[in-house]
């Protein structure tokens, strides 16, 4: 059964669509027209639009401030070059909208004309596409400084509120792109807006503790790579939990790959910033102190490999802002500084081969500071670095290491104290505030998602392989069904990269990059088209588009992907990268994706993925792979050996285990980083590997993804070379087709790409029904014909603009195109101003009735005058009309629809009577204990002071207050400084 507003079954192309009626202002060129054709279309849709005068729906362009007398002069070269009013072009926010054949030209062009606009972002529907100026150094300026969200953003960051306050569920801003297209600075923005939106401002504890975690974060895992200046080794998920007043928690899931930069940089790039910004910020004592005097980036071997540019004005700014940002979040800056000095240090030590048996060692001087700075014996420091226990069958013995085993061992270590010291870090960041734990990422109250409204359905249960073998890590769990807390979410995952030399780490991170572009493909094309074709409907429009799942299989399947093989060869004792690549090769010779660079080397291959091909370069594949640290060095920062608490504490687990089976090395491995999952099993080794552990954790994103409900931000870069106002054609057509704008444009603007159960979309757009009766018990498909009806009706009565409405109606679903939503949208809020104009309209005249008599005596005895006319109503105008108009039938549908008698008095809005912990409602009133003082000054003796036990009366009126009654006097004390006195009560309510 299918339906539709202009008597068309299914979606017809976007160039076939006739002028007509409905067929809007968007659809009325001919699909012949050429360049000047589509110039005076767009030209001739401008000025209609202008003439209708009013800035309404999200369907409009919102640039009218672009004037030509501003116009900047490229873009006149441009019009001149093109013979096109490029200004017209520049005020389609849209691309839906753009008029004619849609092409890459066409959107390219538009993309340029907005660029050299300043209007550097776009939407195609609900997908915001933003172009990185490179106006702003660093990101986090976004979230810290003068830099203003656009309109775009804030209207993504809007959304994802109101529906996570509609509907409960939660939601997740998706941001993707390639290096550098500006995704972190775009996440920064975002989280700016979600906690000026909904967060309480960025006044609050909450952001002032993310904000010091995010600039933390910032120093120590970005650096400079050949893309970006500002590059993120570290990918983001940042989950901030909301409840109906403020932004309580904000935790942060990051994914720490990078690990060989520390030790090793490639050319033209850059060592993690910290270590450039400690340099220039750090003062002579407090070199002195950390065994830094008179060492540089020149003659710091971990710096002097890479660039050695430096801006140390800059970085000294950037470190004092570090160090601030590290005291908020309370860890000892002095431990850290001791730590990241020896990391520093330990790369000027190096062992050679020497005239005896034991190694020589260069960089005497180095290796004293860095076990004074550990807090270790420095002889102690050189056993484990030269020495290799084993534990073969049960015996163990010792042996000397060779120069390779030395230096490995010592890059280990660097890399475990740096990893070690960021992910303590951020662990002591997280762990504040801690609700209980539910779902697979987070920890918070519970709460369950009815994926069927969001239309997830599809993306849920879909196979993700046409293949049912497919046993890809990635993607089996898609499927998985798991709960997940209510949280609006931001996700800053790596983009594809490729690099001078592509290692492991660039495997992993284009793994990852492949598997966001796969969840973009399966919600934006796969499930509705699917959907569809489950429902038996048949799309006039067959929107191709590119499916990397053959990608994904080939780097994830656990039967035969590389990854898989790799990790194969990792637990092998005696393998090498040659072996691993050729075993690669044997599996995956006629795939498509796989592929030998010339000239052939052993150890290197091949892999096209869907932004580009990458040459990658195995030689350390399994030494990165395992990630091991040996416990010759571990045993040696043991509580017993080291007297730097912060060192062994970071090793705490490894040496716990090694000293209960006895004192000394046993010939363990453990990993440098260790999982949160590795050691579960309550083994002594730490399982698993770097890539099988990113694997599990992407797996569980996406498991946690599927659950909500996305809304994608597209990122791209204007140009390769970080230049501000330089648009690259190539390189934003490149990025246009990785990220399959085209086929999105051509999806939204042509076809029916959104889809709702009839249940969530009667319960959405029942203000549409005039006279609603809950009780009939007609079908949800009929129920949802009706309202669509009333829709139409409701569309010639507004004043909105007309847009290209479409829709289906399937077995279950509901599909529609993007113009209906938006005018669907558009008319739900109208229908919701014009509701509550009335109601207050209503209310504010039963107040004054009510009040009249009062005021009539005050006015009397004021005046001592007994005449009092009463308030005559005055005439109307005729011809001007001011406040809301009072429609009787307007009047009689809005107090039916809210059950409001016209009589009576509204009532008082309810306030919430109980509050909800963990998931027991908790009646007032409650006893709750004072965690500080409160008010911090007061004259008076009316302070409550920290650990006193207080009545919690009711909720207060201001933001994330309570009421806390007190000797009869009322304070409003903030929610965060009551802590429950009792666990809920075991009477307490399960909701
Ligand atoms: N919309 C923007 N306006 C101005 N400057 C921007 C914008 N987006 C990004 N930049 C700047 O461009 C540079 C690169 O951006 P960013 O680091 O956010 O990219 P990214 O996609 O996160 O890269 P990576 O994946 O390598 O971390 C930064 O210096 C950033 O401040």
């Amino acid at each position: 059964m299918s339906w539709h507003s202009d008597v068309r079954l299914t979606f017809p192309h976007k160039d076939d669509i006739p002028m007509s009626r409905s067929s809007s202002w968007s659809h009325t060129c001919s699909a012949s027209s050429g360049m000047s054709d589509l110039a005076s279309t767009v030209a001739r849709q401008s000025s209609r639009e202008s003439s209708r005068g009013s800035s309404r729906g999200s369907s409009r362009g919102s640039s009218s401030d672009a004037s030509d007398s501003n116009m900047p002069d490229t873009q006149k070269l441009l019009e001149q070059k093109y013979g096109v009013d490029m200004s017209v072009y520049s005020q389609i926010e849209d691309l839906t909208h753009l008029v004619g054949p849609l092409t890459e030209d066409s959107v390219l062009r538009c993309l340029q004309a907005r660029f050299y606009s300043q209007h550097y972002q776009n939407k195609i529907g609900p997908v915001v596409i933003s172009v990185n100026s490179y106006q702003h150094r660093p990101s986090c300026q976004a979230l810290l400084g003068p830099v203003k969200a656009s309109v775009l953003l804030q209207g993504v960051v809007k959304d994802a509120v109101t529906q996570h306050a509609d509907t409960g569920h939660s939601q997740a801003i998706i941001v993707s792109g390639e290096s550098g297209s500006g995704k972190t600075f775009c996440a920064m923005q975002l989280l700016r807006q979600l906690f000026d939106i909904a967060g309480g401002g960025s006044e609050t504890d909450t952001f002032k503790h993310l904000s010091a975690t995010l600039t933390v974060i910032q120093s120590l895992c970005s650096a400079t790579t050949v893309t970006n200046p500002e590059c993120s080794r570290v990918g983001m998920f940042i989950e901030n939990f909301i409840t109906d007043t403020a932004i309580y928690r904000a935790k942060i899931h990051a994914y720490l790959l990078d690990r060989e930069r520390v030790c090793s940089i490639q050319r033209y790039e850059k060592n993690y910033h910290i270590f450039y910004q400690m340099l220039s910020g750090l003062g002579t004592e407090e070199k002195a102190k950390l065994h830094l005097t008179g060492y540089s980036i020149h003659n710091l071997r971990y710096l002097s490999s890479g660039s050695t540019l430096q801006n140390e004005l800059e970085d000294k700014a950037r470190f004092d802002a570090w160090k601030s940002a590290l005291s908020i979040l309370g860890i000892p800056f002095s431990d850290v500084m001791r730590v990241f000095s020896a990391v520093l240090l330990l790369g000027n030590i190096e062992f050679v081969e020497g005239t005896g048996l034991e190694l020589d060692l260069v960089g005497n001087n180095e290796i004293k500071a860095v076990a004074a700075l550990l807090g270790v014996s420095g002889v102690a420091l050189y056993r484990g670095f030269t020495t290799r226990t084993r534990n073969s069958r049960g015996q163990v013995c010792k042996s000397l290491a060779d120069v390779n085993m030395a230096n490995a061992t010592r890059d280990a270590l660097t890399k475990a104290l740096y990893f070690r010291t960021v992910s303590a870090i951020l662990k002591r960041a997280n762990s504040i505030r801690r609700p209980t734990c539910n779902s697979t990422l987070s920890d918070s109250i519970e709460s369950n998602l009815h994926q069927d409204s969001l239309g997830l359905s599809g993306v849920r249960d879909m196979p993700l392989s046409r293949n049912p073998s497919l046993t890809s890590s990635v993607c089996s769990n898609y499927s998985k069904k798991t709960r997940v807390d209510g949280f609006i979410s931001i996700v800053d995952m790596f983009g594809f990269e490729t690099a001078e030399c592509n290692r492991l780490e660039q495997l992993c991170i284009n793994l990852c990059a492949e598997t966001m572009q796969h969840f973009y493909n399966t919600h934006v094309f796969r499930s509705t088209m699917q959907s569809l074709r489950e429902e038996g409907i048949q799309a006039d429009i067959e929107v191709t588009y590119f499916d990397n799942e053959p990608i994904l299989e080939l780097l994830s399947s656990k039967r035969s992907g590389l990854l898989s093989i790799l990790d194969t060869e990792c637990a092998q004792p005696r393998t090498s990268a040659d072996t691993f690549v050729s075993k690669a090769k044997v599996h995956h010779r006629i795939n498509n994706y796989f592929f030998e660079p010339l000239p052939k080397a052993s150890s290197v291959f091949g892999i096209r993925h869907f932004a580009g091909r990458v040459v990658y370069d195995a030689s350390n594949f399994l030494t990165n792979n395992r990630d091991q640290l040996s416990d010759d060095i571990i045993c040696i920062l043991s509580k017993q050996n080291c007297n730097f608490g912060f060192v062994s504490h970071l090793f705490a687990r490894e040496t716990k285990s090694s000293s209960s089976s006895g004192p000394g090395p046993k010939g363990m491995k453990h990993r440098i980083l260790p999982s949160s999952s590795s050691g579960r099993n309550g083994s002594d080794e730490v399982r698993g590997t770097l890539s099988s552990d990113f694997q599990n954790k992407l797996d569980s994103l996406i498991r946690t993804l599927v659950h909500t409900k996305p809304h994608f931000i597209e990122c791209i870069k204007s140009n390769d070379r970080c230049e501000m106002d330089m648009f690259d054609k190539d390189v934003i057509l490149r990025q246009l087709r990785s990220l399959q704008v085209l086929d999105t444009v051509q999806l939204m603007a042509g076809g029916i790409p959104h889809r709702m159960r009839y249940k969530s979309f009667n319960n959405r757009y029942a203000v549409f029904l005039t006279h609603w009766n809950p009780y009939q018990t007609s079908s949800q498909q009929e129920h949802c014909k009706a309202i669509l009806n009333s829709f139409l009706k409701a569309m010639d009565d507004s004043k909105l603009p007309y847009v290209s409405t479409q829709w289906t109606l399937g077995k279950k679903h509901i599909f529609f195109s993007e113009g209906t939503r938006q005018q669907l949208e558009a008319m739900r809020v109208e229908k919701f101003d014009n509701a509550a104009s009335l109601i207050q309209a209503v209310w504010k005249g039963y107040l004054q009735r009510k009040l009249w008599p009062e005021r009539r005596k005050t006015l009397q005895t004021q005046q001592g005058a007994p005449k009092v006319t009463y308030p005559v109503q005055r005439k109307r105008s005729k011809t001007k009309e001011s406040g809301p108009k009072k429609d009787p039938r307007l009047l009689q549908q809005a107090s039916s629809y809210y059950k409001i008698s016209l009589e009576a008095a509204p009532a008082i809005p309810a306030t919430r009577s109980y509050n909800v912990s963990g998931n027991v409602r908790l009646s007032y009133p409650q006893s709750r204990i004072m965690k500080d003082d409160f008010p911090k000054v007061a004259s008076d003796d009316n302070v409550l002071c920290r650990g006193e036990e207080v009545k919690v009366i009711g909720p207060a009126s201001a933001r994330g207050h309570l009421k806390v009654q007190r000797r009869n006097v009322c304070l409003d004390v903030p929610y965060h400084l009551l802590d429950l006195k009792t666990v809920p009560a075991p009477d307490g309510m399960d909701i």
